[in-house]
C-alpha cells in the first residue's frame, strides 16, 4: 500500500509525504499559466492525454509495446503524437513540455497524470481524483494501434481496455463521463470544438442522455470517419453545434454497455465516483500501485457541482430516445425550454470569444 510518511513543506503545508510537496508549486504553476482554473479547451486536452498515455500499453504484445502511464508522449514527442489515433493530441504536449522543464524533479508521467487531476477540478462536478506520484522517467516511445479510435467497434474497443489493463464493460463506460468535457477538433477538419453534449464546460450527465436521443444532423461536413448524426447540429459561428462520436453511439446502444450507458443518466455522484474510480486503475497503467506515494492531498478541492438534474434540450425530449436496456427503467426529465434547439456556447462564461483562455484557431 502507498507509504505513509506526513512532511510539512516549504509553504507549510501538511502533506502525506514529502516527495509530495513539489506538486504544490506545480499547481499553481499550471493554474496560473495555462488553465486559468477554467474548464476549457486546455483543460479539456490535458486530461485527454492523461487517457492517451496511459492506455498504450498491452498484456498480450509485452512491455516493449508501451509503458502505459510512464509521459512517453512527453519524453518522445515527435513518436506518439503523429499517431492517426493521437492527432490533436501535440496541443497537450506542447503545453506540458515548458512545465517539465521547470518542474525537473517531477517525472513525466507524474505530471501528465497530476496535470490531468488539476484540470478536472476546474470543471463543476467532477470528483477530486487519486494522485499517487512517483512514476520512473525510465521508458521508451509506445507503438502505433493500442489508442481506440471513434470508428472502433463496440468489440474491438472492449478487448482493447480488456489488453491494456483488465478494464470491465462498466469502467469503459465509467471512463466516457469524460465525454462530458469534451469537444473535437480533428473528426471534422471544418469546424473546432465541437461539444459532445450540450455542456462541454460542466462534468455533467448530459453527455449519457444527448447520445441516446436520434441524431438528425452534422455539425460541420458529412461522411467523416468515426462520427455519426447529432441531435444538435445546428451552430453559429464559434458556436459549432454538437458532435457525436460513433464510438460512443455504440456503446450506448451495445447489449453489452447500455445499462451501463443508461445507469448514468441523471446519476451524477454515481456517475462522478465510477470515474473516480476507473480514472485510479487508467493512470497507474505500467506501474504497481505499492511502488508509489499517495499524494491525492495535493490535488486542489474541485468546483462544486451545479446540481441541476439532466434535461433534454430544447426542441428534444423523451420521444427521441433510442433505448437499448431493457431492464430498467429511465428516468423522468424535463425538457429545457424554447422552441429551437438552443446554441451550445464556445466558451465557459457563455461567451463566443474567449482568446485570452484558450487559442482561437484549431487547438
Ligand atoms: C472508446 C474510447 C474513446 C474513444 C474512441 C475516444 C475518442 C475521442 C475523439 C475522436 C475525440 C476528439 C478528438 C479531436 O478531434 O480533437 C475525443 C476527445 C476527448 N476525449 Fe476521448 N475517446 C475515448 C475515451 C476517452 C477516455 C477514456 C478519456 C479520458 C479519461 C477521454 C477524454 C477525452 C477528452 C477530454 C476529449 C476532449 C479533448 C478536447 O476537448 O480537446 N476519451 N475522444
Ligand atoms: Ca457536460
Ligand atoms: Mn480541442
Amino acid at each position: 500500500a502507498p507509504t505513509t510518511d506526513s512532511a510539512v513543506c516549504s509553504d507549510g503545508t501538511t502533506v502525506n509525504n514529502a516527495a509530495c510537496c513539489a506538486f504544490i508549486p506545480l499547481a499553481q504553476d499550471l493554474q496560473a499559466n495555462l488553465f486559468q482554473n477554467d474548464c476549457g479547451e486546455d483543460a479539456h486536452e490535458v486530461i485527454r492525454l492523461t487517457f492517451h498515455d496511459a492506455i498504450a500499453i498491452s498484456q498480450s504484445q509485452g512491455p516493449t509495446a508501451g509503458g502505459g502511464a510512464d509521459g512517453s508522449m512527453l519524453l518522445f514527442p515527435t513518436v506518439e503524437p503523429n499517431f492517426g489515433a493521437n492527432n490533436g493530441i501535440d496541443d497537450s504536449v506542447n503545453n506540458l513540455i515548458p512545465f517539465m522543464q521547470k518542474h525537473n524533479t517531477v517525472s513525466a508521467g507524474d505530471l501528465v497524470q497530476f496535470a490531468g487531476a488539476v484540470a478536472l477540478s476546474n470543471c463543476p462536478g467532477a470528483p477530486r481524483l487519486e494522485f499517487l506520484a512517483g512514476r520512473p522517467n525510465k521508458t521508451t516511445a509506445a507503438i502505433d494501434g493500442l489508442v481506440p479510435e471513434p470508428q472502433d467497434s463496440v468489440t474491438k474497443i472492449l478487448q482493447r481496455f480488456a489488453d491494456a489493463g483488465n478494464f470491465s464493460p462498466f469502467e469503459v463506460v465509467s471512463l466516457l463521463a469524460s465525454h462530458s468535457i469534451a469537444r473535437a477538433d480533428k473528426v471534422d477538419e471544418t469546424i473546432d470544438a465541437a461539444p459532445f453534449d450540450s455542456t462541454p464546460f460542466t462534468f455533467d450527465t448530459q453527455v449519457f442522455l444527448e447520445v441516446l436521443l436520434k441524431g438528425v444532423g452534422f455539425p460541420g461536413s458529412a461522411n467523416n470517419t468515426g462520427e455519426v448524426t447529432s441531435p444538435l447540429p445546428t451552430g453559429s459561428g464559434a458556436d459549432t453545434g454538437e458532435m457525436r462520436l460513433q464510438s460512443d453511439f455504440a456503446l450506448a446502444r451495445d447489449s453489452r454497455t447500455a445499462c451501463f450507458w443508461q445507469g448514468f443518466v441523471n446519476e451524477q455522484a454515481f456517475m462522478a465516483s465510477s470515474f473516480r474510480a476507473a480514472m485510479s486503475k487508467l493512470a497507474v497503467l505500467g506501474h504497481s500501485r505499492s511502488a508509489l506515494i499517495d499524494c491525492s492531498d495535493v490535488v486542489p478541492q474541485p468546483k462544486p457541482a451545479v446540481n441541476k438534474p439532466a434535461t433534454f434540450p430544447a426542441s428534444t425530449g423523451p420521444q427521441d430516445l433510442e433505448l437499448a436496456c431493457t431492464t430498467s427503467k429511465f428516468p423522468t426529465l424535463t425538457t429545457d425550454p424554447g422552441a429551437s434547439e438552443t446554441l451550445i456556447p464556445h466558451c465557459s462564461d457563455g461567451s463566443m470569444s474567449c482568446p485570452a483562455i484558450q487559442f482561437d484557431g484549431p487547438a
